[in-house]
């Protein structure tokens, strides 16, 4: 019987995605009759050290996987449950993408103290989010809303929309879900209105590329829609040279297949803007080869100069 060691943060969030996952696992590996069992074994990440300073300072990409992909190389865990937004571009050498199982809600929340919407937030009210991308798709439509440094997990922005002086807060609808705290949620910000960030409210299951036993299970474990729109907004971010730092959304959604044979439809619209909101550069296309797709959106704002705004931006 194998014992399959699962890695994860151990943050509210991670702890949570990570035990429903394995809960899905269990079930797949009993319908499959593939003899299992699984632990999971908690890391510290850098991410998680270092909590006083915004996300765009401490440098680096793959800030909350670092530790988790070296546990995984070294043989210490088998899998690893991470948010795939959280993930970069490139996975070290020997590592892979297992599985990218069904997307939770892709979108932003607001998370208000009184206000009832956006609109409602009355002039240069306050809001907390250290996303470059949150708040220059906010002042692209609210100039005159503040926007302040809010960093932590969860609960902790929670509280501290509570405790500090912010009308309102910005946090990924799928974290409040798997959470079970739907109920702070007070609007949902469509994707025309906040492009979510790449790979937002899916998971990235990952392992070692040698470990076949593992990776006949989380085959498994793929959703195809979920990963094709995964693979489409990460080839957008590749060819951006981004991560999660800088100012750029992406979203991509499959549309139903005419027929069995036909490959699904894929529909991708990408955004880089300024930190400020002043620029706004936004495209849209459809095809159905994701990474061919994700660096046609992507070339299409390298023309209107999403380069530049970028360098800016990480400066
Ligand atoms: N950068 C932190 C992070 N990484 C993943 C999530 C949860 C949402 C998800 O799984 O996409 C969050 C919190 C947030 O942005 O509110």
């Amino acid at each position: 019987m194998r014992t399959i060691i699962v890695g994860t943060r151990q943050s509210a969030l991670a702890l949570t995605q990570t035990g429903q996952a394995v809960e899905l696992l269990k079930q797949l590996a009993e319908k499959h009759g593939i003899a299992c069992q699984f632990e999971i074994k908690k890391i510290v990440t850098k991410g998680d050290r270092i909590l006083d300073v915004t996300l765009s300072k401490v440098g680096g990409k793959g800030l909350f996987v670092k530790e988790i992909e070296q546990a995984l190389t070294d043989g210490e865990i088998d899998i690893a449950v991470h948010s795939m937004k959280d993930m970069p571009f490139e996975l070290p050498e020997g590592l892979v993408i297992g599985a990218i199982p069904e997307r939770e809600d892709p979108r932003d929340a607001l998370i208000t103290r009184g206000a009832k919407s956006l609109d409602d937030l009355p002039q240069g009210a306050l809001v907390g989010t250290s996303s470059l991308r949150r708040s220059s798709q906010l002042q692209h439509v609210r100039p005159d809303l503040r926007i302040e440094s809010l960093r932590g997990n969860i609960d902790s922005r929670l509280r501290k929309l509570d405790e500090e002086n912010f009308d309102a807060i910005l946090l990924a609808a799928a974290g409040l879900h798997r959470i079970g705290w739907r109920d702070r949620i007070t609007a949902y910000l469509p994707p025309e209105q906040c492009l979510p960030a790449v790979g937002q409210g899916a998971l990235c299951i990952e392992c070692r590329g040698s470990d076949d036993f593992v990776l006949d299970l989380l085959g498994k474990f793929q959703h195809e829609p979920t990963a094709l729109a995964v693979r489409a907004e990460r080839a957008f971010l590749g060819r951006l040279n981004g991560g999660c730092q800088v100012p750029l959304g992406a979203y991509a959604s499959v549309s139903a297949a005419g027929g069995e044979a036909e490959a699904p439809e894929l529909t991708l619209t990408g955004m880089v803007g300024s930190p400020d909101g002043a620029v706004m550069l936004k495209e849209t296309a459809s095809g159905s080869d994701p990474e061919a797709l994700g660096r046609l959106v992507a070339d299409k704002l390298i023309a209107q100069g999403a380069e530049r705004i970028l360098n800016e931006a990480r400066t």
